[in-house]
């Protein structure tokens, strides 16, 4: 991989980005690329970028053998340099350019929401792995997988990932014979220009609703809102919930660059859709729902009929409607679709356990208070007789109204509840337990705070029988807690549960 740097500046130029430049050597085409200082910088570019960065950081990066930097202001230094208005987006454009535009060789599927992005990500993945086998790529909050062999996957850190790293895997998933891309877009992604200059082929809008606003994510609602319609600006084909929250702010941002003929709209039991879903029935393990269509356009898919998906939870019967739109569009056919929702598992979210006698274990990822509300709600009406018993926690320094959320949607749909730690950063999960604690009606559920998570979840399923519904949210499959700056190693929920249903039930 390689770029040439007079590209680069008639690429800045282009987009009004360049401010300045300084060429030592108007030849000069660099064959690495990097915003971290500690990896290897041989003849390559170094973006300095990030609320924390140094000026060190580029003398390091220089001493590893950087030939240029990238930055918003001109540092001391006797390299050349190209001075930007907005380094995030450079390093976007250049990332793009310096592994040869793999985004120009992928059909790019990308979904954003505040709630369902991994799970319709995992819903689609599934189908189309089926009608192009080993050909789709997966970038999600889980995994990532960048080609058809086991080293090709791996655990992704963020949910879209810088956009260096994403231009990297795209190329990666280009050159193993990928041609489909199923990918998360977070609003961080347009806050931090992850994303800047792709065009995506499909994009969906799943809900969204009040979350990820604080220091380090979105100042506001606004913004938050804002961030997260840029996907359908940049999208040529848009899918969206016609009942999600702010409908008419998101069209709206979809009508920019789209026809009304490149637009589906599906939501339940809707006559203002193109595509309408009810559900029919549930059980512990499966649900079972039916797509309509309602106009010409909607029909236009013919994707009318029956279909089970393995993973319960009504809302995620809304994720599956727009994987059936989506994996449509990309090509599939209705027998790949059927058997890729029944067999769809997504790890972390509605991950069921049977136990013999300790009720159904259910592990969610549920973890603000529109998911935690979405879930137990579910479980309420589904199952009227059974107990809902929660083990819970929630994060330090991030999402600090999760804590009030927790305590109201607890007190409203929970019979039980365990407070425990769920990565608590700097804080002392006593204390968030105890802020949850306190907004909690203690007359209307029983509460207890056990810090040590593996010892909550092992109270809460010793004290659970018959038809008992205990469910470990929040965390889904993460192997980490997030403590003192440090992932230490957590076995995971699901690991956890079944390790103890071992020791009591054998
Ligand atoms: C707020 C935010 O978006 N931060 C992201 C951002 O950090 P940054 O650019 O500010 O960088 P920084 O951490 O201040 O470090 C400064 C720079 O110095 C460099 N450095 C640092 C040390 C050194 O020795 N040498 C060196 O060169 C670093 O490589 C970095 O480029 O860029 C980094 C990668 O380039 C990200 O890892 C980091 O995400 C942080 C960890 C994060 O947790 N972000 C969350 C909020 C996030 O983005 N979440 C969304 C999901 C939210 C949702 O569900 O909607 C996501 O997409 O994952
Ligand atoms: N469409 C939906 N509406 C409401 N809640 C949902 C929906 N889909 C999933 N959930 C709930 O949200 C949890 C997280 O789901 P998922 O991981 O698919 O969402 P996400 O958008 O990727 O979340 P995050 O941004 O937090 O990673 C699930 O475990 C489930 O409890």
């Amino acid at each position: 991989m390689s770029l040439e740097i007079s590209k680069a500046i008639d690429l800045l130029k282009e987009h009004d980005l360049l401010v300045s430049s300084k060429i030592l050597d108007k030849d000069l085409f660099v064959t690495n690329i990097s915003y971290n200082s500690r990896e290897d910088q041989n003849n390559g570019i170094f973006f300095c970028k990030g609320n924390n960065f140094k000026s060190e950081y580029l003398e390091q990066a220089i001493d590893a053998g950087a030939a240029i930097y990238v930055a918003e202001k001109e540092f001391d230094s006797n390299i050349s340099n190209i001075i930007v208005r907005d380094v995030q987006k450079a390093l976007s454009l250049l990332s793009a350019a310096f592994y040869g535009n793999p985004e120009r060789e992928l059909f790019i599927i990308a979904f954003t929401g505040t709630k369902g992005k991994t799970t319709t990500s995992y819903f689609i993945h599934n189908i189309l792995d089926k009608v192009y086998p080993g050909k789709v790529a997966l970038f999600s909050t889980v995994d990532r997988i960048t080609g058809p062999k086991p080293e090709d996957k791996f655990k992704s850190d963020l949910t879209t990932p810088e956009s260096m790293e994403l231009f990297r895997d795209m190329r990666h998933a280009v050159d193993s014979g990928m041609t489909k891309l199923v990918m998360e877009v977070s609003s961080q992604a347009y806050k931090k220009n992850r994303v800047y200059g792709l065009k995506f082929d499909i994009g969906g809008f799943l809900n969204i609703t009040p979350d990820h606003i604080g220091e380090n994510e979105h100042p506001t609602y606004a913004d938050y809102l804002y961030c997260k319609k840029q996907l359908l600006i940049n999208s040529k084909v848009n899918i969206i919930n016609a009942q999600t929250n702010d409908f008419d702010t998101v069209i709206d941002a979809a009508r920019q660059t789209s026809d009304d003929k490149d637009i589906y709209l599906f939501g339940r039991d809707s006559k203002d859709s193109d595509i309408s879903l009810s559900s029919k029935e549930a059980t512990l393990s499966d649900s079972v729902f039916d797509i309509s269509s309602i106009t010409q356009k909607g029909k236009s898919l013919d994707v009318d009929g029956e279909y089970k998906l393995g993973v319960v939870g009504d809302f995620n019967e809304m994720n599956a409607t727009a994987a059936i739109i989506a994996s449509k569009l990309a090509g599939g056919d209705n027998k790949d679709i059927v058997e890729g929702l029944s067999t769809a598992r997504v790890p972390g979210r509605m991950e069921h356990i049977n136990t013999v006698s300790h009720g159904t274990i259910f592990v969610d990822y549920a973890h603000n208070y529109a998911s935690m509300k979405a879930l137990l709600g579910f479980l309420r009406t589904e199952y009227p007789k059974s107990k809902i018993k929660v083990v819970v926690g929630s994060p330090g320094n991030k999402g600090v109204s999760r804590r009030a959320g927790f305590a109201k949607v607890l007190t409203d749909l929970a019979d039980s509840a365990i407070l425990t730690t769920d990565d608590p950063g700097f804080e002392d999960p006593a204390d968030i337990c105890k802020q949850i604690d306190e907004g909690i009606d203690h007359s209307k559920v029983e509460v207890e705070t056990i810090i040590d998570r593996p010892a909550a979840i092992r109270k809460m399923i010793e004290t659970s029988g018959g038809d008992d519904i205990v469910v470990l949210a929040a965390k889904g499959d993460d192997p980490y807690q997030k403590t003192n700056g440090v992932d230490v190693p957590y076995p995971s929920d699901p690991v956890v549960a079944r390790k103890i249903l071992k020791d009591i039930e054998g």
